[in-house]
């Protein structure tokens, strides 16, 4: 890094020793920088005196009561409330940002744009012409000579960071803003992650501004800002395409609700709140399951076997069904009996599974059956069939029993029935995790919301009827379309599908380019013209990957059902998945369930995959979510674990992944066998700084029972996923390896969550893995 003369005076950064020359003119550049700050913030007041004032217009319109006015009030009061949402990003910082260029144009970069009537006073870090902030290098300056971070308290400017991007300049840039970075890696960790949207590095930006369509896949080792990327991608495209994803159209999900919790504040800090962040124990309406299951129980549950256990589930006797039917009819006492009953239900099974009909909606089909039985009971040449089929339905006593046997089925009713040993007699690994539990484990999640779909609409109370792409067949992945579709991948270009096709009937290859959508669609029109279609317009549909397509509106529609591509109201268009590699089968289900129309971000490290049914690598696990293309990229350099702690978590891990390299500077290990652990961790954390945040990491059932100082965290090692802190104690080292088949990656993820401090303490002896020549 070259340091230009305005180097920062801010606590943590490097400080060139200055003289009294160059302090006077860094006094001058921060009065300057000042004069900005102050008309970006008098600005910003205006703007957001003209929301007030607007919302107050909006809410006059409605003073005469009409329907016109009341309409006119929501519309104007709606867009009111936007900008205000739009200008109240965090004050903190909100001017972080200078580039000067070699034609002498100078931009400000804020957390948001704000213009004086044409002229542009702050430029929004997500604009394009923000990118070279990010960007820019000595190799490659993107035409910018001077880089500048400016740091601010409040709307005051505090210190300035200059990079200096001239040929003259000596070096190669490591690392973008240095002294901003090293400021902001040396800050304590709070119980929230805070954005680094000063501080964004250009292999991270790459990936944050990588285009909405398709997969993007990032992954890198721990603390590389796989996270951070994912949050600033989600408000990056928010900025890039707001009519489309604004309204809780991107989907944020994260392992669990620790960690949802733990980054929760960084989209709103850049301003953004239309985005649905869920732990994936919170996917499934009306549930929140935090618990997750021992190893072998998430080994049954995660896997596609339970598909066929769900499947059968649906169709068996509720526990308290009554065991016979009796009726009286015309003096004739009339019986099904416990068999006739498990008949029936079969053949009730039989007909609704060959025509496609969910046990929520086969009451018709359970009572033409009974009836029909019921009839071959009847002594009855004198009697008519018709009536007696209308009249036994009608009876209040068929009712009750019709109410008891076939009763409307809700999916956590069904999943119940996996812990009775009368229902699913086979079940027994399962059973113990239903009977004596609290609530729901996050592994459940992806059951319930599978039986949401086998049984069909749900009974009363009313829900809004699920779309019917969410109640699609049992397998994820591509589709057969209804219609033709023109849609573009990454690699093979251009292709058009055809209606009942499943691969597509032509592909463009290298002669028309992914951004020709004219020349595209002439191609399509000419093959479909073909077909025997003419083409006479376009417009937004899907392709069988749940990929934006173009579909063709054709002079004679097709005798098939044209897709469907009115939006649905809780449709996702862009689905980011953090901790990927962790992903059991059933969860990917869950997840393409609701990214069957959305591109996706996929987020992971492999050397952290610790589900016993993790993919064994990525295209393994794209496949799972349904999707098949995916644009890699990998982020290579760790901002969180300093190396010295790094080095030593690399011995837990899997061979076969590169250790990451890591930036933050500094760092202590200690590693000590001790006799009592509990005591020596509370030994630990006595000497520790205040104000700085502490972890003690132990094994589940250890962590459990530790009897530790209030207001020190204890985090169960199957917890701590995405998590970050100061100092990090962990304990017992073998314990967290032998919980499960892969403790040792567990361990792993354990050993990656320090900043400053790693302490590791251990009575037993610690795993072979980790013992070295220390
Ligand atoms: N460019 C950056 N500037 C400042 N801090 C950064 C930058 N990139 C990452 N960090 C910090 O590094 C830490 C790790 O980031 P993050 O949690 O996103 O990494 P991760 O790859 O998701 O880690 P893990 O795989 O362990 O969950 C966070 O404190 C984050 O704020």
């Amino acid at each position: 890094m070259v340091s230009g003369t305005t180097a920062a005076r801010i606590p943590g950064s490097i400080v060139p020793d200055v003289s009294t020359q160059e302090t006077a003119t860094e006094e001058r550049e921060i009065a300057a920088e000042q004069q900005v700050v102050d008309r970006v913030y008098a600005r910003l007041e205006v703007l957001r005196g003209q929301a007030r004032d607007l919302e107050g217009e909006g809410y006059g319109r409605a003073a005469g009561n009409s329907a016109a006015g009341l309409v006119e009030r929501d519309a104007i009061v709606h867009r009111a409330a936007t900008r205000m949402r739009e200008l109240d990003t965090e004050e903190e910082g909100i001017v972080f940002g200078r580039l000067d260029f070699d034609d002498g144009d100078i931009y400000h970069i804020g957390r948001l744009g704000v213009r004086d009537g044409i002229q542009p006073l702050l430029v929004d870090w997500r604009a394009p012409a923000a990118a070279p902030f990010y960007r820019a290098t000595t190799g490659d300056p993107l035409g910018v000579v001077r880089r500048r971070v400016i740091f601010c308290r409040g709307p005051r400017v505090v210190g300035l960071d200059d990079d200096v991007l001239t040929p003259e300049a000596a070096g190669d840039l490591r690392v973008l803003g240095e002294g901003a970075l090293l400021a902001s890696l040396r800050r304590s960790r709070g119980p929230h992650m805070r954005d680094i949207v000063t501080t964004i590095q250009r292999e991270q930006d790459e990936a944050i501004r990588a285009p909405a369509r398709g997969v993007t896949l990032i992954t890198g080792g721990p603390g590389t800002g796989k996270t951070q990327v994912a949050l600033h991608r989600a408000a990056y495209l928010l900025y890039t395409d707001r009519g489309r994803f604004t309204g809780d159209r991107i989907l944020v999900v994260g392992p669990s609700t620790v960690f949802t919790d733990y980054i929760g504040r960084v989209l709103p800090s850049l301003g953004e709140d239309s985005v649905h962040l869920r732990a994936i124990g919170e996917l499934f309406d009306g549930v929140t399951a935090t618990r997750r299951e021992r190893a072998e129980v998430a080994a049954v549950k995660g896997s596609e076997r339970m598909l066929g256990v769900l499947a059968d589930l649906i169709w068996q006797t509720p526990p308290s069904a009554p065991r016979n039917l009796r009726l009286v009819y015309a003096g004739q006492v009339l019986t099904l009996d416990a068999d006739e009953l498990t008949a029936a239900r079969r053949e009730i099974r039989a007909r609704c599974e060959r025509e496609g009909t969910p046990p929520n909606s086969a009451r018709p089909t359970a009572v033409a059956v009974l009836t029909e039985r019921l009839w071959s009971r009847v002594d009855g040449a004198h009697l008519d069939r018709e009536l007696f089929t209308d009249e036994a339905a009608d009876r209040p006593e068929f009712h009750r029993f019709l109410h008891g046997w076939w009763p409307a089925l809700t999916p956590a009713a069904v999943l119940g029935w996996l812990a009775d040993p009368t229902i699913v007699p086979d079940a027994a690994t399962l059973a113990p995790s239903y009977q004596d539990q609290a609530g729901w484990a996050v592994d459940d999640v992806p059951l319930l919301d599978e039986l949401e779909g086998l049984l069909g609409t749900p009974p009363p109370p009313p829900r809004a009827p699920k779309p019917e792409w969410q109640l699609r067949e049992l397998t994820s992945g591509p589709r057969l379309v209804d219609t033709f579709v023109l849609s573009t991948g990454l690699r093979d270009g251009w292709e058009l599908y055809a209606p009942g096709v499943a691969t597509p009937i032509a592909v463009a290859g290298a002669g028309i380019d992914n951004d020709q959508t004219g020349l595209a669609q002439r191609w399509a029109e000419a093959i479909i013209l073909r077909e025997g279609h003419r083409v006479v317009g376009w417009i937004d549909g899907y392709d069988p990957h749940g990929e934006e397509g173009y579909v063709p509106e054709l002079a004679e529609p097709l005798p098939v059902a044209e897709a469907d591509d009115t939006p649905v109201p809780d449709q996702y268009l862009h689905v980011i998945v953090d901790e990927a590699q962790d992903l059991s089968p059933m969860e990917c289900r869950m997840i393409a369930r609701r990214a069957a129309y959305a591109s996706m971000t996929v987020v992971g490290d492999l050397g952290q995959a610790t589900h016993p049914l993790a993919a064994g690598g990525w295209p393994e696990l794209v496949a799972r979510l349904g999707k098949r293309e995916v644009r890699a990229m990998e982020l290579r350099t760790g901002y969180r674990v300093p190396q010295l702690i790094a080095d030593y978590a690399a011995r837990a891990l899997a061979p076969g992944i590169e250790p990451t390299r890591s930036y933050q500077p500094g760092g202590t290990l200690t590693v000590r066998r001790v006799d009592d652990v509990a005591a020596a961790a509370r030994a630990a954390i006595d000497g520790l700084e205040t104000g700085a945040t502490v972890a003690v990491i132990a094994a589940d059932d250890t962590a459990a029972a530790l009897d530790l100082p209030a207001g020190v965290t204890v985090v169960p090692a199957s917890m701590v996923k995405g998590l970050e802190f100061d100092h990090v104690i962990v304990l017992e080292p073998a314990d967290i390896v032998a919980a499960e088949p892969r403790g040792l990656a567990r361990l792993y993820v354990a050993l990656t969550r320090a900043v400053a401090g790693l302490v590791v303490l251990h009575r037993r002896p610690l795993p072979p893995e980790l013992i070295d020549d220390l």
